[in-house]
């Protein structure tokens, strides 16, 4: 029985919940709940901490789990990444008054706090700069109007929250992070299928099916427009000068085909949302 880590709370929780929900997987009944038995997938969940996560994998304790790559590589644990599972995308940044901090190297003998000094730690020593590091648990943005440092380290999304902080970012990227599935050393069998399965969703997520009708002798300018991933299925209509064409495209790019198509000549576009997938 494959051993599955999913984070119980934060950024994450609710979106890696929901991915395994729609990968098929029982999901807890109750958000108290630490462990949760799935027998008919022949899996079984642990809802721990996000921080947590890499640590619990990369000892083996268990199998495969999600977590934030940004807390992948705090943890130093040995757990290696297996897939992108595409939401929590952040960039992990240095910010500091405007007027005090404009490049890496005026961090040099500072203090910067930050919740992730396993990430921070690594990157300084890497790039030669010495640094106060001040290890804190959360809503950093607020440690240097309250004087405990003098810069910060930390996830960004949007920026408001550092804004509103009256902080800016200044120098390298230090991480882009997003949320990934880990694996313990030993490969086991069920992680195959589980990566599959939430592959599939993000298809799911990230396309639609579109089908429409035109006339034959458009066919190879339409399929310009919206090739498919493979190539789009065609079939014959009654009136032999027309086709129907059914393919996939993504989400996002729905309207803008749409229009573009409906130009070229296609009539009756309906786009629908795919359940699941396996490409
Ligand atoms: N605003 C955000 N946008 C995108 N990703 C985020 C954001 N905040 C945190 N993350 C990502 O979520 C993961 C952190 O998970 P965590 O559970 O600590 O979230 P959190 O919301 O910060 O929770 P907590 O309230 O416990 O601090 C990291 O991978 C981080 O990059
Ligand atoms: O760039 P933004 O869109 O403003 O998002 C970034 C903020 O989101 C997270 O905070 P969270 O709510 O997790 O609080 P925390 O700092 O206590 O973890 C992160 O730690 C940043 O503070
Ligand atoms: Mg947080």
């Amino acid at each position: 029985m494959l051993r599955i880590a999913v984070p119980n709370k934060g950024s994450l929780s609710d979106t890696a919940a929901q991915m395994l929900f729609e990968a098929g997987y029982t999901g807890r009944r109750d958000p108290r709940d630490l462990h949760t038995p799935d027998p008919r997938n022949d899996v079984e969940f642990f809802y721990l901490r996000p921080r947590d996560i890499a640590t619990y994998v990369g000892s083996g304790a268990l199998d495969v789990g999600i977590t934030g790559r940004d807390l992948l590589l705090d943890s130093g644990s040995p757990a290696t990444e297996v897939a992108e599972l595409n939401f929590a995308d952040s960039t992990f940044r240095f910010a500091g008054p405007s007027d005090r901090f404009s490049e890496l190297s005026d961090l040099a003998g500072v203090r910067v706090a930050t919740s992730y000094p396993g990430l921070v730690g690594d990157f300084l020593r890497e790039k030669g700069i010495e640094v106060e590091l001040v290890k804190l648990d959360g809503a950093v943005e607020s440690a240097v109007r309250l004087g405990v440092a003098d810069a910060v380290a930390d996830v960004v999304s949007t920026g408001a929250t550092l804004r509103a902080a009256g902080l800016s970012i200044f120098g390298p990227v230090i991480l882009q992070s997003t949320a990934v599935l880990i694996r313990s050393a030993e490969e086991k069998p069920g992680v195959a299928t589980l990566l599959r399965r939430l592959q599939g969703v993000l298809v799911a997520r990230q396309y639609v099916i579109m089908d429409y009708d035109i006339r034959v002798s458009l066919l190879e300018q339409a399929t310009r427009v919206a090739p498919g991933i493979e190539s789009p299925t065609v079939s014959p209509l009654h009136d032999p000068e027309w086709a129907a064409v059914r393919v996939m495209i993504p989400r996002a790019e729905t309207n803008h085909m749409m229009d573009a198509l409906y130009e070229i000549g296609a009539r009756a576009i309906l786009v629908s949302s795919i359940h699941a997938a396996r490409l």
